[in-house]
């Protein structure tokens, strides 16, 4: 079991507030993660958790049993960091094993917790080599290994891909999520990549200056966002925002997804000229200047050709567009 409960949760450094009142209720099993800007308190809320951080008001709660008190340790959390930070001197089979050697195990319970989380991470062949010995991506499988070998009620993970290059970040995330499937357990994880964030995720929490902004499914969060901060948040490229009123609407802004904004070089709702054209291959970016409304965004599927100071027209799907009002709140109609 592994449910996490956050009530009203605050953390100050000196007279800086940099957690200010969060709740939050993690299921047992669950795979959640955090994002937010820089500074917004993800790895401050995380360290809490982990009891690296005193929490300065409020209770953390582990099953309903409150552990603000309890000492790092006796936590039963796993914490994967950024850095693998293992012994150097100490194999992978070792550095794996040394929580449970610390705890007592025996040679024989070691070795099968080992062996087992080895085979889950395929590194089975890299047993006996010494970290200097692994690439960057072999190291973070150890970094993930020895958390797994320890069983514990909570993993959580503070930005364990963003050392590695595109292609092991996308084999890595892969193999975490799989091993949430296979593991059951619950898991916490810092993020500042999109991809991982939605594809990881049962729930996203969005946290802003220190406050929740949302918490909620990925796709219900980029469908259905709350206020404008989510809706900016969630989604790359950016939701586009328009001013209502130059659209004879009645709310203040009305937020429109770069894949639902259509573009024609003949008519359309909005003029524009077109400032930048950026082809991914599978789908194009096409930037377009217009009065009133600043850049817009609109993305197309497959490869399309516009020329730079082409005049175009968008045209926004109404059907699905979001208004907010003047404070950035959603109007759900
Ligand atoms: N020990 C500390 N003393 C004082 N201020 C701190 C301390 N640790 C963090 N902070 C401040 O708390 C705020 C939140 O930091 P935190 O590292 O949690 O943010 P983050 O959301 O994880 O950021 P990033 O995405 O850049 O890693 C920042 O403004 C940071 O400067």
């Amino acid at each position: 079991m592994g449910a996490l409960t956050l009530s009203q949760v605050t953390k100050s450094f000196g007279r800086t507030d940099v957690i200010k009142g969060v709740d939050l209720a993690v299921e047992d099993g669950e795979f959640c993660v955090f994002v937010g800007p820089s500074g917004c308190g993800k790895s401050t809320l995380l360290r809490m958790i982990a009891g690296l951080e005193d929490v300065s008001s409020g209770e953390v709660a582990i099953d309903g049993a409150r552990i603000n008190e309890l000492a790092p340790a006796r936590r039963e959390i796993a914490m994967v960091f950024q850095s693998y930070a293992l012994y150097p001197h100490l194999t992978v089979r070792d550095n794996m094993g040394l929580a449970l050697k610390q705890a007592g195990s025996s040679r024989a319970q070691i070795a099968a917790a080992t062996d087992k989380a080895a085979g889950m991470l395929a590194l089975g062949p890299l047993m006996d080599r010494r970290p200097a010995e692994l690439s960057g991506g072999q190291r973070q499988r150890v970094a993930i290994g020895r958390a797994i070998v320890r069983t514990p009620k909570l993993f959580l993970f503070d930005e364990p891909l963003s050392n590695l290059d595109a292609a092991l970040r996308v084999a890595t995330r892969i193999e975490i999520a799989r091993l949430h499937r296979e593991l059951g357990a619950t898991m916490i994880y810092v993020t500042h990549d999109q991809v991982e964030a939605m594809t990881l995720a049962d729930k996203i929490v969005v946290l802003n200056a220190g406050r929740v902004a949302q918490v909620g499914a990925p796709m219900d969060l980029y469908n259905d966002p709350d206020n404008t901060f989510v809706a900016g948040f969630i989604g790359s490229p950016q939701m586009n925002f328009l001013k209502s009123g130059l659209l004879g609407l009645r709310s203040d802004l009305l937020g429109i997804r770069p894949e639902h904004l259509a573009i024609s070089t003949e008519t359309g709702q909005i003029a524009g000229r077109v400032s930048h054209v950026e082809k991914l291959g599978g789908e194009t970016l096409v930037y377009a200047a217009t009065e009133g409304h600043g850049l817009l965004t609109v993305r197309l599927f497959g490869e399309h050709d516009f020329a730079v100071d082409a005049p175009v027209w968008l045209t926004p799907d109404a059907a699905r567009t979001l208004h907010f009002d003047a404070g950035g709140q959603r109007l759900r109609h």
